[in-house]
């Protein structure tokens, strides 16, 4: 098999190197892949061929080694998605965070409008990790010393830049500070993330500081650049389709217009009727998958349509890739949302994975989609906005947005 540097563009590289070849990344050998059939069945191995890999970057941040290590499937990992699953799932969306995120997305928008303009991405990540961060250890954007998204942001550029000591952060300090804080006083009940997994402390052994602290960085990282990147891209893609922003539009008007009072807030019901803004979501995530590949290492030898990836080795399953494939999706480059009409629905679960797949599928998948309906929704019924300054789209490897998408929002 051909073997070359990794410095080609992820989108084209299908086409000249085939959909699975192997190559090397920081002098280890990785089989990259954009093969459909290949990264289904990789997906459904978790645990049994492969095992979730994210190489020396996040080794220093997160344990990946040993019983209790974050990327093994098993008791740990079950624990871990149930309880995430409890606080961001379908049922508490609908009991409970569906007006939470109309009122927080109201609010932001609001203060939005009274700036000349914002970027985007910027104030759309922080909003996101604000209301992450309540729901995960009952952080108040409003009333805390620290700006938790200034601290974050510094953190992921250096982690994406050079591997990070986290425990030498201030964000770790104030972190540790405040499990001391909920573990002296534990009366005190929130019913947030925090306070289930500690109340868990004496049956799980594996529930440390230590692994407490991984996963408030783990769900935090998680919200941090997946949702405001999605927004962002949106804007940029709207802002070049005024047909599809009027379309969208003319879907959220007619919610209101079914409503006997048009300012009761959003319902489940109705953004489930969502459609067209549905398949601008789609549309988006198609194009702007947020990370480049998703990791694996082979725990065996894995036979491949005539070869074998041995034990050991890297395997990175690039979706991106497969979501640009003239096969299932005609003009892949264009941004159209009309096409999610027509695509049937196992042709999608096969070849559109932006939240990847098996047993390891975003916790946050539901959560994500009903913010940016919830998002759109606000911002289609209450602002015009305009472009001020746009950007170049990269990837550098997560998705970057240059000097940043500048928009002026103002109040119908
Ligand atoms: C546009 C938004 C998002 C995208 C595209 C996205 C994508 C992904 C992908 C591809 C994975 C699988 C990674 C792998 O298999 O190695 C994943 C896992 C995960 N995501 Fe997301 N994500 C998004 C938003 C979120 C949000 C907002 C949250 C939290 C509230 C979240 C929580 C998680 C968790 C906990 C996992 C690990 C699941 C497990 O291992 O069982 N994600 N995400």
């Amino acid at each position: 098999m051909k073997v070359i540097n990794f410095t080609d563009d992820i989108s084209s590289f299908s086409y000249r190197y085939g959909l699975i070849f192997r190559t090397s990344i920081a002098g280890k050998p990785v089989v990259v892949s954009a093969d459909p059939e290949f990264n289904n069945f990789i997906f459904q191995q978790e645990g049994k061929l492969v095992e979730l890999w994210y190489m020396d970057t996040f080794s220093n941040v997160f344990v990946l080694e040993g019983e209790s290590r974050m990327n093994a499937v098993g008791a740990v990992h079950k624990y871990i998605r149930i309880t995430f699953l409890s606080l961001f799932g379908t049922e508490s969306l609908k009991e409970k965070l569906l007006p939470q995120l109309e009122q927080v997305i109201n609010k932001s928008l609001s203060a939005w409008s009274t700036q000349s303009s914002v970027e985007v991405k910027h104030v759309a990540s922080a909003m996101v990790l604000d209301f992450s961060a309540k729901q995960i250890f009952s952080y108040d954007a409003e009333n805390s010393p620290e700006n938790l998204s200034e601290a974050y942001s510094k953190i992921i550029d250096s982690l994406i830049a050079f591997p990070l000591n986290i425990p030498g952060t201030a964000y770790h300090q104030c972190l540790k500070d405040m499990l001391k804080e909920r573990q002296t006083s534990p009366e005190s009940h929130r019913g947030d993330f925090l306070d289930q997994i500690l109340k868990d402390t004496g049956k799980e052994k594996f529930l440390t500081e230590d692994f407490i602290l991984q996963l408030i960085f783990g769900g935090l990282f998680a919200t941090f650049e997946s949702v405001s990147a999605i927004i962002t891209l949106a804007f940029t893609k709207l802002s070049e389709h005024p047909s599809v922003l009027e379309e969208m539009i003319a879907e959220h008007e007619a919610i209101l217009k079914n409503r006997e009072n048009p300012n009761s807030p959003l319902t489940w019901d109705e953004y489930k009727s969502m459609t067209f803004t549905l398949h601008v979501i789609n549309e988006t995530l198609r194009l702007g998958t947020v990370a480049p590949g998703i990791l694996r290492r082979a725990l065996k030898d894995i036979p491949v349509k005539g070869f074998t990836v041995p034990a050991g080795w890297t395997i990175m399953l690039v979706t991106s890739a497969q979501q640009l494939s003239p096969n299932t999706f005609h003009n892949p480059l264009e941004f159209n949302p009309w096409r999610w009409k027509e695509l049937d629905s196992g042709v999608i679960s096969k070849n559109f994975m932006p939240f990847g797949g098996g047993n390891r599928q975003c916790a946050g998948a539901e959560y994500s989609k009903v913010f940016l309906a919830t998002f759109f929704h606000v911002l289609v019924t209450k602002y015009w906005w305009t472009l001020v300054k746009g950007a170049k789209v990269s990837r550098n490897p997560i998705l970057g947005f240059g000097n940043g998408v500048h928009i002026k929002f103002s109040k119908k």
